[in-house]
């Protein structure tokens, strides 16, 4: 059981996994990174007979999956809306400070919520729209407008809200402030 439970989630490009790299780093052994992508990404591939690490990068072939993915991640998450999260959840490594570091929906927020109680600390990245689009975001119809992107966009039930447009907050800043929340922990 890990000692406290990092749940980050922001828009595409906002700096999600630039955030938790840094933090990984900063906690090394103490820490597991834990993607709710990765088993849709491995259940698929192994049912699909495809390959994982193709699958797993930012290609075409990701691309040229993406729709049946998301088709069937949404049929079995209709079903059980914890399914991936559990899965996720079970293959991670017992360490004290969990890092989640691609929440995407209220149903994700809720069974950790369910499952891990006090020990969640829900963390949203934000960065402007000129911010994102010079870190190379540009909009797609079906990836931006539906509700894996967007299911959180009028979520308040924020921790923190770290801001990581340019010339804003520096990343020692932020690193500083999600720290606070696993300082009173003994890892
Ligand atoms: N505070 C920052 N300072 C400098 N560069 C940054 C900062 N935050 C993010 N970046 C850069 O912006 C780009 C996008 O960031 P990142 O990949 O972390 O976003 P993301 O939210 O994980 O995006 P996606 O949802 O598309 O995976 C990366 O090249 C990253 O290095």
């Amino acid at each position: 059981m890990p000692q406290v439970v990092l749940l980050f989630s922001g828009k595409r490009k906002s700096g999600k996994d630039f955030i938790t790299t840094h933090l990984q780093k900063l906690l090394g052994d103490r820490c597991e990174v834990i993607k709710i992508s990765q088993p849709i990404k491995s259940h698929w591939a192994k049912e699909k007979n495809l390959d994982l690490t193709e699958l797993l990068s930012d290609g075409d072939y990701k691309e040229q999956y993406r729709l049946d993915m998301i088709n069937w991640s949404e049929e079995m998450r209709a079903k059980d809306y914890g399914y991936f999260c559990k899965i996720a959840t079970d293959n991670a490594s017992e360490r004290p400070v969990w890092i989640v570091s691609d929440i995407r929906r209220k149903t994700d927020i809720r069974w950790f919520n369910e499952t891990y109680g006090d020990l969640i600390r829900n963390i949203r990245i934000y960065a402007d729209e000129d911010t994102r689009k010079n870190r190379g975001f540009v909009f797609k119809t079906g990836v931006d407008d539906v509700t894996s992107e967007c299911d959180l966009d009028d979520y308040t039930g924020w921790d923190l809200v770290l801001d990581n447009s340019n010339g804003k907050q520096d990343i020692e800043d932020q690193l500083r402030s999600i720290i606070r929340f696993v300082a009173n922990y003994r890892c």
